[in-house]
């Protein structure tokens, strides 16, 4: 467990196909930024994989890449805890390409890619894949989730060791898609974990109350006729959770909360010391159920968007820190599986080109959060929860050089097609929306600057 990867790229090397020989990425340096969104403008010196000086009038190598960070704000890079690749499986809605360039380009420099790909990543075989070829295209460490269960059928229990000590270094499993619903194979995993020092992420939703269901069960549902979602479905599995990670002296982490009872689940829990989690999607914080008024299939999701008053809770919780993070749940689907009867289309929406958005939209302009908030919940929590220690690091020297630079006062109009996701899937289509990332920087190397990914500047490995 407590091995390195073993084959760990030095990123700021990039190799010179051919040559065999290591080059050198060169230095960045970033003018006049509001670090943290804090203080006087800074310059900041990025270098060696790692942050090199902050100050004023720094100078650097004459083939350093000098970006203006004038009005903007610089944050540590974002940790995504739920994103959904499609690699291996459904290459034709995502790939481990395709959704690192996503990612880089929303800011983020390490996803979590959950295990309901096909095959399910609940063996060595496919989670070791999926770090290499995340590692191979260079833009975001791609950090495999592994299942929980075999096959996420909720019976037998996975290798989580045999994954955990892979290359790929699982430290979160999870049978998202599928609830862990049978109570004693949970509680027999959470043991598990916490001997393996890895963290169980559950999607909250007891199936014998959700058995058709589509929407959540409210009015709305009611009045257009769509088989309901209830609460509880999500919150039964939440508290019996809590008690599970209680008894066991396990961690637990609560995928997408959607409802106001969670928060206060969740707030309960830890207030009697239990190790709960739980992260907060962009769509639950802006979005409510009175979008399906359309019937449009864009806005069927697990779970379901809720009622106003949900939103509202979740956004008091997100900003009091009862919920830990905000995790996107990007979910990319091919148009013929959302263009079509919404009883019909697949639960899921994309996510990681338009979080921090969402976030500035829902959590900074109404000012519930600020923007050292924001550092925390999209990536020193996240880090922390699944225990990176490469990320979410304070914006100091010596501390890794990852980052993202942060335009707050730009807005810009989300087109699906011109998203880098091979799905369009976006329910913010049209929609015009604050924050924009300027820039992210992996370990050095810039992955993605003004709108753009760099790729073909990957580690190689294979
Ligand atoms: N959120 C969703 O509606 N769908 C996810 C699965 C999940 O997160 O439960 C998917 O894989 O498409
Ligand atoms: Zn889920
Ligand atoms: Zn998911």
């Amino acid at each position: 467990m407590t091995e390195p990867y073993t084959d760990r790229p030095s990123a700021q090397k990039t190799k010179n196909s051919g040559t065999g020989e290591d080059s050198v990425s060169p230095q960045v340096l970033i003018r006049n930024v509001l670090v943290y969104g804090e203080g006087a403008p800074t310059d900041v010196l990025l270098g060696d994989e790692q942050i090199l000086a902050l100050g004023t009038d720094l100078e650097a190598s004459p083939d350093a890449e000098v970006i203006d960070g004038a009005g903007r704000i610089l944050l540590p890079g974002f940790v995504d805890l739920h994103t959904h690749l499609r690699e291996p499986g459904r290459e034709d809605t995502e790939t481990i390409d395709t959704g690192s360039a996503a990612a880089a380009l929303g800011g983020y420099t390490a996803v979590f890619a959950m295990a309901n790909t096909d095959p399910v990543a609940d063996s060595v075989v496919v989670t070791d894949h999926v770090w290499r070829r995340g590692q191979e295209v260079g833009l975001v460490d791609v950090h495999p989730v592994g299942a929980v269960t075999v096959g996420l059928a909720g019976t037998q229990l996975a290798e989580m060791g045999t994954m955990a000590a892979g290359v790929g270094r699982v430290r979160m499993f999870s049978d998202d898609g599928h609830c862990v619903h049978d109570p004693l194979i949970m509680r027999r995993a959470l043991e598990y974990s916490s001997s393996l020092g890895v963290l169980i992420a559950q999607h909250a939703e007891e199936p014998r109350l959700t058995a058709g269901a589509v929407a959540h069960e409210g009015p709305t549902a009611a009045r257009l006729g769509l088989a309901g979602w209830p609460r509880a479905a999500e919150e039964s599995i939440v508290a019996r959770d809590a008690l599970l990670a209680r008894d066991a002296g396990a961690r637990v982490h609560i995928c997408h909360a959607s409802t106001a009872g969670t928060v206060e689940l969740v707030r309960w829990a830890k207030a009697q010391g239990i190790p709960i989690t739980a992260e907060v999607t962009p769509h639950h914080l802006l979005l409510d159920d009175s979008r399906l008024e359309t019937y449009d299939g864009v806005n069927r999701v697990n779970p379901p968007l809720r009622e106003r008053s949900d939103v509202e809770a979740l956004r008091r919780g997100l900003a009091e820190g009862v919920l830990d993070c905000v995790a996107t749940d990007h979910a990319p689907h091919a148009e013929q599986d959302k263009c079509c009867e919404f009883s019909q289309a697949r639960p899921g929406m994309l996510g990681l080109e338009t979080a921090l958005s969402i976030v500035v939209e829902t959590m900074v302009r109404p000012g519930l959060l600020d923007w050292r908030g924001v550092a925390k919940v999209m990536s020193e929590r996240p880090a922390q929860i699944v225990g990176l220690d490469d990320q979410g690091r304070p914006l100091e020297v010596g501390e890794p050089a990852n980052v993202v630079l942060v335009d707050p006062d730009a807005e810009w109009t989300v087109r699906g097609p011109e998203l880098a996701s091979v799905a369009h899937n976006t329910p913010y289509e049209a929609m015009t929306l604050p924050g924009k990332v300027v820039a992210t920087v992996l370990r050095g190397r810039i992955t993605a600057l003004d709108g753009a990914v760099r790729p073909g500047t990957g580690s190689g490995v294979r």
